[in-house]
Formats: C-alpha cells, structure tokens, sequence
C-alpha cells in the first residue's frame, strides 16, 4: 500500500485527496449503518489511520450526525497528511477514557490501520479493550485495529468490528484468521488508486476467486473424447475404502475423462459396488501399481486418502513422483514421511511434474515443523513450505491457503465450517487430481479445486456430508462456466 499511494502520488494525485476519498468511504458505511443520525464516537490514532477517521468525522458532521471524536495522543503531534485532515474538522478532540463511549450508536475505530508496528499495550490497548466492552457496532476504518494487515493475527490485543472498509484491495489480514472473522462485514472501496500501479507493486499474493484460474479451466470441446480429457489414478490402499471412493468420484465431477481406483483384491467388491463409471483395479503390491503406472494414459496420480502410514504407502509415493506424471500427496501420504521429510523432497525434486500437497495444519506441522513454529503468518507458512518442498502446497482450513514454489499464493475465503466434516479432505484432494488430469497448472488447479469445495460446501450449508460435495460440483461449474 506504501508503493500503491507513493506511485498514485507521483501519478499527479495528492495524498490528502486519497485520504479525503477515503473517509468519505468510511462516512459512507458509518450512514449504511445508522441511517437514522445517531451518536458516532470516532476513535483516531497519532497516524493517518486517525486521519481516515478525521475525514470521516468532518463528513458525518456535515450530514447532520452529532459526532464525537476522540484522540489518542495530541493534535499538535500529528503529521502528514493526517495533520491536514484535522485542521479540516472544527469540532474538538477530546482525551479518550471510559465515559466517552457512554450514548453513542457507533463507534469508528480508526486507531492504526497499515502502520500497526508492535503488540499494543498501555493507552492503545486500553481504548480497544474499552470499544470491545462497548455493546455499539463497530466500524473500522481499513482493519480492525490490532490486527495485523499482513498475516491477520492480532497483535496484543484487537477491535472486535461489526463491518470493515478497506481500500483498494483486500490485504492478507482481512482474509487469514482471526483478522477475517474481526473485520465482520467486509467492504472494499476504490479511493482513486489506479490498477496501474499493480505491476509495480508486483504482489504475489492473491484472493482466491475465478478471476485468477478461469481462463485456464478446461472444458471440453466438440471433438473431445474422454481421454482427451484425462485419466486420473487414484491408488486407494487398503484401509479406508470410503476416502478413496470419494476422491474419485470428485475427480470424475471436476472433469476427468476416466478416473481408474487401484485397490487391494479383497477391496474390490466395495468399490465395484459403490462407484458406476469408476475402473477398478487389483493392486496388492509395488509390482501392481508399477504395472498400472506403464499406461501413461494415466496421466494424474493421487496417493494418500486411505492409503495407511507406512512403508508401502512411501514406496508408492516415491514411485508416483518418478513416473513423470502430476501428483497429488494427501492424508496418509503425507503423515507418512513425518519422520523423513527430506527424503519426499528430495523425490519432488527430481520430479519435473506439477506436485501438490493437501495438509492441514496438524499434516503440516508434522511434515514441515521448523515452518510451523517459526512464523506466525499462515500465507508465509505455507510459502516456505512451497520453496522449500518444490510442491505446491494446499494448506487447509477455513482460509486455505495455496502456495506454489515461484512464491505465488492465493487465500480462500468461500468456504464454510459445514466442510469440517469426515471425508471433505478427501473429496478436495480428488478435485485437484481431475484438474491436473485435464492439464491444469499445479498452481491454478489447486485454486480451482479450493474455490470449487468451498462453493459446493457453500451451496449445501447445513447437514452437509462428503457424500454431497462431489454431487454439488456441476451446479458449482454451472454457474462458473456460463
Ligand atoms: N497508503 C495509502 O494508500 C492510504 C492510506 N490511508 C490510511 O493510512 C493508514 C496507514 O497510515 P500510517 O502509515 O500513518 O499508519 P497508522 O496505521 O495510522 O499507524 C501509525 C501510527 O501508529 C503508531 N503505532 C503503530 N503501532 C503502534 C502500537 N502498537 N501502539 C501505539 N502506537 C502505534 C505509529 O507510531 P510509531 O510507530 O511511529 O511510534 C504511528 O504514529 C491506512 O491504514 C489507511 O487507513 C488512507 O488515508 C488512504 C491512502
Ligand atoms: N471451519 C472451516 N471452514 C471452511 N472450511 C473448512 C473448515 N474446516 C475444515 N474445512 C475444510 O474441509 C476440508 C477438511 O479436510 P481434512 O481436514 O483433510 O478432512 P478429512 O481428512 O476428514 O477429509 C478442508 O478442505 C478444509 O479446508
Ligand atoms: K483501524
């Protein structure tokens, strides 16, 4: 954002004048908000966060809104920009103390935004904890305060906001946890800072939505046929029927032209039962999934969801990763090299093929501990895992987060807490597998497949089971695609 506004104002454009748009903004959804004139109490911080709120104050004001603003530190220390805005409000500043808050219908906290540089503590940890034990809405002017913009975690302590309005686009606080689930309602405005200073920005850190991976999604064309579109095999091992099952038939759901189930003999009959348009196929051993390997038709591998910890579950993992084919590594695949990590990276390695690994968090502590305990940041996690294992990694939950190894990563936000259901892993690791079958990126595909589970989820909500996602995918695609 400092090279956004640096950029936008050696473009001709004055700083004030974004600072002006951009508690018009905050005006704006602070009247959303009460559209009856109540009482608004504007919580400024020493910086042009606090300015943001004294543009806002000065609007609200003008609109008719009896408003009350409060200061943290002193007027005559402020600077910049924000030191302008305030000369623009006439009304007072008052100190900020436990009465101020007493009658007001809303309260702006506009304390720190982008210039949050440590945990807060004394006088600004005081003033949120006195907003959060206020029972008024809160709007927070760019993110809750305490929140840090870049990683979403809080520092110290954090406004707890009934809506966010944030400008120009969406940083990674407003979509990792907890920073999501502080912002409440989250609203993004365009204060005059042009798309032209993307590039020199050149962020490589993404909101997952279509806009990144549309163009590339495969569809068929009149003169398809199903193995143009692909032929995923999904090696189910002997444990857990059930995970398998669901892993391909979302594969078929995602597109894959032919998707083929190895699984022991005596396995068999279950999978030949449940899934119609499946292929079945003996696998008891290393030799039979070398055999199957030899058809390279079978262009997308997947190894892991049912697959059991262990030495064979390894062997099939190393074989997958030097058939020069993509491959997808979930559950037991991963778990399986908990206690030699460096041996599945070495095998990535030599793989020229897109490799995408589905942790979640406890799958990825146990894969990439040294990661997990040094960052506090789950997008950066999941990047030093990406460059460190040379496979995109796919790290899950209510914001995954898809990281690829030439550091590009997108969040997710589309999900709901409707997929922390037994199975939904399985179902997700299948998606990927059909898309690289159809020759996705690895990168592209694992933010398809992420968007797609978190909408099928969406779409089913409440009483939602494994079972139902991969039958939600074509009303999902439906809506994509047209
Ligand atoms: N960029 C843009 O395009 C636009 C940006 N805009 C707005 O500007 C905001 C960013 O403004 P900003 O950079 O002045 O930082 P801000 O969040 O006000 O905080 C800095 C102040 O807080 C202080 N401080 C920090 N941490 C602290 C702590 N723990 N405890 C106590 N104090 C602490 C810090 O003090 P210092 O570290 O210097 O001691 C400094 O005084 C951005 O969020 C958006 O709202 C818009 O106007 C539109 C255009
Ligand atoms: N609270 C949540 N909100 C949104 N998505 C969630 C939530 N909890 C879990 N999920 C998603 O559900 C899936 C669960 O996968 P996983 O933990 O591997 O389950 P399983 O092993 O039972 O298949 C992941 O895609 C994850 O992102
Ligand atoms: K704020």
């Amino acid at each position: 954002m400092k090279t956004a506004d640096a950029a936008t104002i050696a473009g001709g454009v004055p700083g004030i004048d974004l600072m002006e748009a951009a508690g018009r903004a905050v005006a704006d959804a602070a009247r959303g908000m009460c559209p009856v004139p109540c009482t608004v109490a504007v919580v400024c911080g020493p910086g042009n966060n606090g300015g943001d709120g004294f543009v806002g104050a000065r609007l609200l004001a003008e609109w008719g809104y009896p408003v009350r603003l409060m200061l943290l530190g002193s007027r005559a220390a402020l600077r910049g920009d924000a030191a302008v805005a305030a000369k623009r409000w006439a009304g007072e500043a008052e100190r900020f103390d436990a009465g101020t808050l007493k009658g007001c219908g809303l309260i702006v906290d506009a304390l720190f935004g982008a210039g949050l540089t440590r945990d807060l503590d004394g006088e600004a940890k005081a003033a949120v904890e006195r907003i959060n034990a206020s029972d008024c809405p809160v709007l927070a002017v760019d993110v809750p305060s305490g929140v840090d913009g870049d990683s979403g975690r809080v520092r110290g302590v954090a406004v707890k906001a009934t809506k966010t309005v944030t400008f120009f686009r969406y940083k990674p606080g407003h979509l990792l946890l907890p920073g999501r689930m502080l912002c409440g309602e989250r609203v993004l405005a365009q204060i005059g800072i042009p798309d032209a200073v993307l590039p020199e920005i050149g962020s490589r850190s993404f909101h997952n939505v279509p806009a990144l991976w549309r163009a590339g999604y495969p569809e068929p064309s009149l003169e398809s046929h199903k193995y143009t579109r692909g032929h995923a095999l999904v090696a189910a091992g002997s444990e857990m029927a059930g995970a398998a099952r669901l892993a391909s038939r979302a594969s078929l759901r995602a597109g894959a032209g032919v998707v083929t189930v190895a699984a022991s003999t005596e396995m068999l009959p279950i999978f030949k039962a449940a899934l119609e348009a499946v292929i079945v196929r003996a696998m008891d051993d290393l030799d039979d999934y070398a055999h199957l390997l030899e058809d390279k038709r079978r262009n997308a591998l997947l190894v892991g969801p049912g697959a059991g910890l262990g030495a064979d579950t390894r062997d099939r993992v190393r074989m997958a990763l030097g058939a020069g084919r993509p491959v997808v590594l979930d559950a037991d695949a991963l778990t399986s090299f908990e206690t030699q990590p460096r041996a599945m990276h070495q095998a990535i390695a030599a793989s020229d093929r897109p490799v995408v690994m589905t942790p979640h968090e406890g799958e990825f502590r146990r894969l990439f501990r040294q990661i997990a305990e040094g960052s506090d940041s789950k997008l950066e996690k999941a990047r030093a895992a990406a460059a460190l294992s040379g496979a995109v990694i796919v790290l899950k939950g209510a914001d995954t987060v898809v990281a690829s190894p030439d550091r590009r990563a997108a969040i997710a936000d589309n999900g709901t807490p409707w997929l922390a259901t037994a199975g939904s892993g399985d179902v997700l690791a299948g998606i990927v597998t059909g898309l690289l079958a159809q020759n996705m990126p690895g990168f592209e595909a694992a933010c398809a497949a992420v968007w797609l589970h978190g909408e099928a989820g969406s779409s089913i909500g409440p009483g939602l089971i494994s079972e139902d996602l991969p039958d939600a995918l074509p009303g999902v695609l439906k809506r994509l695609l047209s």
